[in-house]
């Protein structure tokens, strides 16, 4: 079974102005709410692919409630731990570039973490356990490190789609797949990388300090990906941009979907980089006929290499 941890989910508010004027009242051409925060978003794309999975995290207050809510209307399992306080609201501004308002979150008890750390023990060698997201300010910077030790300690899989200085701290623990963004890769590297070459080297050193597959995605660019045995590069297909919001989080449920169902790397990739151009390209997160749809315009090349 697939489990997603959601530390800080959020109500995610996308709103559309004509232009955004500070300092002035701005009236909204269109708004719309979603259930977020970046492991609640891989398993609301998951269900989209047909793939059940169940939603772990903090979670509380009315804002909480719509989530539970939305996610039982998208028959998505959850298995929240219940803080005092309201999950956050974060704010995605769209007038012509995209602003995001990310809020901080609601207090989270040593009961709270507690609870959560016995219900991530449960987990077993036949699951597969996605980090996603970023850590509240209320609990300390180690918390993933500590939930992953609890991962090696049951053999249980896992995935770490999170900011550098998160992921460094996990990579030891050998986690399955890794997704930083090629901005959240130069942080690591103190760099800019500006291209498919600088992103697969970088991405190779990821290997060698313990990730089993590296995907650096690169927005509009595209995306790499690398391994032990391969490294691949995808361009992607122009088009207009709805929402980029959860876009990286979708390459994390189309690889695992496609993974478990071929235990193939490539067509894993190629799946996951149609699924973030397929979200990209939507308001909402993509759907599988979206993904499926701009599947054909996805070339996988071997990096350095002809096409495959
Ligand atoms: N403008 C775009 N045009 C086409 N595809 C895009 C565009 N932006 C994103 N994508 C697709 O989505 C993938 C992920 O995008 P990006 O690198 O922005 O992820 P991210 O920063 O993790 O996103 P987020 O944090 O919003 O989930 C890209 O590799 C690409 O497949
Ligand atoms: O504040 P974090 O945890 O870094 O990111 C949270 C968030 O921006 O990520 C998702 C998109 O990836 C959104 O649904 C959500 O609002």
């Amino acid at each position: 079974m697939i489990y997603t941890l959601t530390l800080n989910p959020s109500v995610d508010y996308v709103i559309q102005l004509e232009e955004l004027k500070l300092g002035e009242l701005n009236r909204v051409l269109r708004e719309a709410k979603f259930p977020g925060g970046k492991g609640i978003n891989v398993s609301r794309v998951l269900q989209r692919m047909g793939v059940s999975s169940k939603a772990l995290g903090f979670i509380g207050g009315f804002t909480g409630k719509y989530i539970e809510e939305r996610l039982k209307q998208e028959k998505i399992s959850c298995d929240f731990v219940h803080v005092k306080g309201d999950t956050r609201i974060n704010v995605k501004l769209q007038a012509g570039t995209e602003t995001e308002i990310n809020a901080s979150g609601p207090p989270i008890s040593k009961a709270d973490f507690e609870a959560l750390k016995e219900k991530i023990g449960a987990l077993t060698g036949r699951d597969v356990l996605v980090l996603a997201g970023s850590v509240p300010a209320v609990l300390p910077e180690t918390t993933y490190e500590e939930l992953v030790k609890i991962c090696v300690q049951n053999g249980t899989k896992f995935v770490a789609d999170m900011e550098g200085r998160l992921l460094e701290k996990v990579l030891p623990y050998r986690p399955f797949l890794i997704k930083p963004n090629h901005h959240e890769l130069g942080e690591l590297f103190h760099t800019e990388i500006a291209d498919f070459a600088q992103a697969v080297a970088c991405g190779k050193r990821l290997v060698q300090r313990g990730a089993e597959n590296v995907i650096v995605s690169m927005a509009d660019q595209g995306a790499v990906f690398v391994s032990r045995q391969s490294a691949f590069m995808a361009e992607v297909p122009k088009g207009e941009v709805k929402s980029s919001v959860g876009a990286g989080d979708s390459m994390v449920a189309g690889f695992l979907a496609k993974y478990e169902e071929t235990g193939d790397v490539k067509e894993a990739f190629r799946y996951s980089v149609a699924s973030g151009c397929a979200t990209a390209f939507s308001l909402d997160l993509c759907t599988k006929e979206k993904v499926e749809e701009i599947l054909p315009h996805i070339i996988i090349k071997n990096f350095g290499g002809d096409s495959g």
